[in-house]
């Protein structure tokens, strides 16, 4: 059974994500899947009493508990509702907000003490896709610098950044050739993301390498998101 992760981004208010997290919850109640993780915007975190595979994670938090940090949240913040998991790496946050690897490291480490689960998303832009998979992988290189591969709470999330949000999907190849270098370099569950819908998440799921799908665009709308859980439990 696939992982399945919805990224809301900067979309649904508090109480669209009320209502989102307990129609999916009531679903899990009565379907058997593997872990189902929802990221809703740091404004809509709330303590969500749900089904135990059902976790309800954080897309960023700053590297501390509490502080002057302006604009950020800690883990005092995250703590209030239980929260213990987090995104770290997505490719929005290193290349529109500027998050350099040096950053990105720190921050893993930090939430990696404290035992979070975390996804960890790496990717590679289109001029370096474009220049081929050994250049593709050597990128990523990079962006394991400083983390920890063999972390027990580790999930890695592979986003190619020209795939994400673009409608634009890695082919199967392109997929299967990034999971299986990775997969022999880190052991962890290894998740693929990039407009990934209900129309492509049952073969992407069963590519080899690939152990689910962390989804942007197409999980915003609870009734398709539950109907991809729904398409991608058996597997
Ligand atoms: O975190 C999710 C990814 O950025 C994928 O987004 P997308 O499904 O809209 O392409």
């Amino acid at each position: 059974m696939p992982i399945i992760a919805a990224n809301f981004k900067t979309n649904h208010t508090r109480s669209s994500t009320a209502k989102y997290v307990s129609l999916v919850n009531n679903y899990l109640k009565t379907n058997s899947t593997s872990d189902v993780y929802i990221f809703p915007t740091a404004t809509s975190l709330d303590y969500f009493e749900t089904v135990a595979n059902l976790h309800i994670g954080a897309q960023n938090a700053y590297a501390t508990q509490n502080g002057s940090f302006t604009g950020e949240i800690g883990t005092e913040q995250l703590d209030e509702f239980y929260i213990k998991t987090i995104l770290i790496g997505h490719s929005e946050r290193r290349h529109i907000l500027g998050e350099t690897q040096e950053m990105i490291a720190q921050k893993y480490q930090y939430f990696k003490a404290l035992g979070y689960r975390i996804i960890y998303c790496v990717g590679e832009p289109l001029e370096i896709k474009e220049s081929g998979l050994d250049a593709t992988l050597q990128y990523m290189q990079t962006q394991f610098e400083g983390i920890d591969l063999s972390y027990e709470n580790l999930v890695v999330a592979y986003e190619p950044v020209w795939a994400i949000g673009t409608g634009v999907t890695a082919t199967n190849d392109d997929i299967v050739n990034v999971h299986q270098a990775l997969k022999k370099q880190c052991s962890k569950p290894l998740l693929y993301g990039g407009s990934v819908k209900l129309g492509n998440v049952e073969s992407i799921c069963q590519l080899d390498g690939v152990d689910g799908v962390l989804i942007g665009t197409a999980s915003w709308v609870a009734e398709d998101f539950i109907k991809i859980i729904e398409n991608t439990k058996e597997l």
